[in-house]
């Protein structure tokens, strides 16, 4: 066989050590990964896996080659294909024509600062009623499915608004069509490509949970679609919600209620666990690190005195954006990130000349990149003001008469960076994230000054879960949480 000449990390050189590293690769990816990161410290290695191998692209300037490269060369979606079996999970037009990505990207993020105190008002109404606090007794929260309960409560009232943002049901479905789409995908992966076409669809939950979310939309839909058939789309009184945004954008065969329907679902798909995730991480981080509390405590409670709750005033809370993206740069990304497959026929080339040949699957090792020494000082150490800090050492040193002058920008938590890829980077960087910034940072301001949390063992994290690439907060993790007044 013609040898590839993509070295593998040393341990799964011949073909049994490859299962073996690919076993050990499900139980601890990230020490796997981190090998290879100190045996290729700037260049691309593979990694086995169960199912396939991983090119590890290693350093900053592979990374820039990467994001640069066009969806026909380096494919995000074909990326996500075989992990989540898009096509069967998602449907071929959600990925073919991905519209809903520039609803987000645009009219969603432009109608933050409008749509802001719906979206205050939401978090404020679902902490009360999923923590259900009397008077001062301190209770114990599991973090992640209460909070689940609350972003994605507060997320719908963006996406869809009243009464249906509330319905548990329609919340419940949400939530359940991105666990489907994760575990029902793996099955799927299992059957041979020619059964997919008549196995897939019994295994799939999509059109169940299309069905489903008809029952809630489907009449809103179509009374949304006839009316800016009549009327156009600028008619008085026309909602500002995502139904909008995405009928500003939908032509031919995806003006339909079903069509409408799944891009609906897709995108609390990628909005829900992504933010809740994010959120118990830092509060698992918050409890384990109390030092952080009072100084940002302190913080919102004079952003908020000074300017009110508005999507403005949020910018001033510069040491609870530092400590959201300090907790994603520690927790947030598994060992491997911003995976792209490569679909051009002849390969992918980086400008040092190694090849990628087609069909491989390329990523970046986002552990090694956030713990990187060289550009977090004691990387290992969870340091909550960490960007703040820097922020306000660049904006001093910075020369007020050069516009270049931008390095501090760089550090909120929506900047992405090579040395920053919670959020990716790059043309596919999550477009949601200027969303999920705004409503983070409103739900960790508003913990901080309505509530006193505790960690439920004093200095213990409850413990990620790994599986393979994917990390997690732990389900089951608790802290200790009561009113403040
Ligand atoms: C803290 C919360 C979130 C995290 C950590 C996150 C993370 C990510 C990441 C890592 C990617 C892939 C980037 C790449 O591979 O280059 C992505 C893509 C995406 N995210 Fe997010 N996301 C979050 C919240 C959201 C929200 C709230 C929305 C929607 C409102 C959203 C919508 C999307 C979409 C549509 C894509 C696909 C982009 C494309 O196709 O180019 N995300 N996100």
């Amino acid at each position: 066989r013609k040898k590839n000449p993509i070295p593998t990390i040393a341990e799964a050189d011949g073909v049994l050590a490859s299962y073996r590293t690919a076993l050990c690769f499900w139980g601890n990816a990230a020490d796997v990964v981190r090998r290879g990161c100190r045996q290729f410290p700037e260049g691309v290695f593979r990694v086995p896996t169960l199912f396939r191998w991983e090119y590890v692209a290693n350093g900053p300037q592979l990374l820039l080659e990467i994001v640069a490269a066009p969806e026909s060369v380096l494919s995000f979606h074909e990326g996500a294909a075989d992990n989540l079996q898009t096509e069967h999970t998602i449907g071929a037009a959600v990925m073919h024509n991905p519209y809903h990505v520039g609803a987000v990207r645009g009219s969603l993020t432009r109608n933050l600062a409008r749509c802001f105190p719906e979206v205050r008002d939401e978090i404020v109404h679902a902490f009360d009623d999923v923590l259900a606090l009397e008077g001062k007794e301190w209770k114990t929260m599991t973090v992640l499915p209460q909070l689940m309960q609350i972003v994605a409560r507060t997320s719908n009232r963006l996406f869809v608004g009243l009464p249906l943002c509330r319905d548990q049901e329609f919340l419940d479905l949400n939530v359940n069509y991105t666990v489907h789409i994760f575990t029902r995908g793996q099955l799927i992966k299992l059957i041979p490509e020619f059964l997919k076409p008549t196995l897939a669809p019994f295994l799939s939950s999509k059109n169940s949970s299309l069905r489903h979310a008809l029952k809630f939309l489907g009449a809103l839909l179509e009374e949304r679609l006839q009316k800016d058939q009549e009327l156009g789309a600028d008619y008085p009184d026309r909602p500002n919600d995502v139904i909008s945004w995405l009928l500003d954008l939908a032509t031919d065969e995806e003006r339909t209620g079903p069509a409408l329907a799944l891009r609906i679902l897709t995108i609390n798909m990628a909005a829900i666990h992504t933010s809740s995730t994010t959120l118990t991480s830092a509060l698992y981080d918050l409890t384990t690190y109390p030092e952080h509390i009072q100084p940002m405590r302190e913080e919102a409670e004079r952003v908020v005195a000074a300017e009110g709750w508005t999507k403005a005033a949020l910018a001033g809370m510069h040491k609870i954006d530092s400590f959201l993206r300090e907790s994603q740069r520690l927790s947030a990304s598994g060992p491997l990130a911003l995976t792209r497959r490569v679909v051009a026929k002849t390969g992918f080339t980086f400008s040092d000349g190694t090849t990628i040949p087609h069909g491989a699957y390329l990523t970046v090792p986002a552990n090694a990149i956030h713990s990187n020494p060289d550009t977090y000082a004691n990387p290992a150490v969870f340091d909550g003001f960490r960007s703040s800090r820097l922020r306000k050492e660049g904006a001093a040193a910075a020369d007020p008469d050069d516009p270049t002058a931008t390095a501090f920008f760089n550090r909120h938590m929506v900047s992405t960076a090579p040395d920053h890829v919670a959020f990716g980077h790059g043309r596919h960087a999550c477009p949601g994230r200027f969303f999920a910034a705004t409503e983070l940072k409103a739900m960790l301001a508003h913990i901080l000054i309505n509530y006193d949390v505790e960690a439920e063992v004093d200095g213990v994290r409850p413990p990620d879960t790994i599986i393979g690439v994917m990390r997690m907060p732990s389900a089951k993790g608790k802290i200790m949480i009561r009113k403040r007044v």
